[in-house]
């Protein structure tokens, strides 16, 4: 019988691990193939996008068991782009900073406990999403969160430390934007998109959302004393969001937003300056296979 086949997409710029270890994660990837009798090719990225392009050459190659991602929400989003809609199982091994689709399922943080999961687990089918255009699959978004993944990509050091440190220096002269959300203006610090519950590292925008129900949980923060900023982070961090009276969340399959000057956005993390004001989001239910 055949050996099943994966195509694992490491990102070595992933995190604050990948980069230093390539060569312990690539031995205990093979280590962990050998034990479950499975077949592994690997590929690394060397740039952005380019694990997009990787899965596009490689999968008709042959018949893979899963293409699997080896990093962050990043390196999912860009591996997963092309595999929406096709029968393709990703699998995630999460390497990255924040991880958040991978701690939305469920799927565990350590190398050799996601191995396992990996070539033991079972597929599922979850939804995706966009925003004009680019496919997500954990959350997107406008407002803070992409000020904030904005000046994160500019760090050299990546990680949840880096990431800290960005968020709470740009905190304090951050101004709320105003947003159009279906025709209803509102002034808003953020406007989120959430497919999967979470940013990652386990700060949970919308820890109801389901990746199962066809849904987009749109929340909206409104604007808020700079003074109350440590509550709504220990409410982000402990899934106590929903009590917060300053935000607002509304379930929809597509959401149009209009806003004065094109904004930066992100998607999974991911930051990208739009070039129009009006952006369109929408749900794909039940489109992205995932081993879990
Ligand atoms: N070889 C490379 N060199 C530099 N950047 C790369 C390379 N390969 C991919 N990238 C880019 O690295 C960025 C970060 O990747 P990723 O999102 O996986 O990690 P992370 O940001 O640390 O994790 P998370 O998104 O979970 O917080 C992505 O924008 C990706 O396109």
């Amino acid at each position: 019988m055949n050996k099943p086949s994966f195509l694992f997409i490491l990102n070595p710029n992933s995190g604050t691990s990948i980069g230093r270890n390539t060569g312990e994660v690539k031995k205990t990837i093979d280590s962990f193939a050998k034990k479950f009798g499975a077949e592994v090719t690997m590929l690394f990225t060397e740039e952005r996008a380019h694990a997009t392009t990787l899965v596009r050459e490689n999968l008709d190659l042959q018949p893979w068991k899963a293409i699997v991602a080896v990093g962050g929400d990043g390196t999912v989003n860009e591996i997963a782009q092309p595999l929406v809609n096709t029968e393709q199982p990703i699998g995630i091994i999460p390497l990255g900073s924040g991880n958040g689709l991978a701690r939305h399922l469920g799927i565990p943080l350590t190398l050799e406990a996601s191995l396992t999961r990996l070539f033991e687990g079972k597929i599922t089918t979850i939804d995706s999403a966009q925003i004009n255009d680019i496919p997500f699959f954990c959350t997107a978004g406008m407002g803070f969160d992409a000020y904030v993944g904005h000046l994160f990509s500019q760090q050299s050091q990546r990680g949840l430390a880096t990431y800290v440190n960005v968020s709470f220096q740009s905190y304090w002269n951050y101004k709320p934007q105003r947003f159009k959300l279906n025709g209803v203006e509102t002034d808003a610090f953020s406007l989120s998109f959430a497919n999967a519950g979470q940013f990652g590292n386990n700060a949970w925008v919308a820890p109801q959302a389901s990746l199962q129900d066809g849904l987009l949980d749109v929340c909206t923060i409104k604007p808020f004393p700079k003074w109350y900023g440590t509550s709504l982070a220990y409410q982000l961090f402990t899934k106590q969001m929903k009590a917060s009276r300053y935000i607002d969340y509304q379930h929809m399959t597509e959401a149009v937003v209009e806003t004065q000057v094109p904004p930066m956005i992100h998607y999974d993390g991911e930051p990208f300056q739009l070039d129009t004001t009006r952006i369109e989001v929408k749900i794909k239910p039940q489109s992205l296979r995932v081993i879990v």
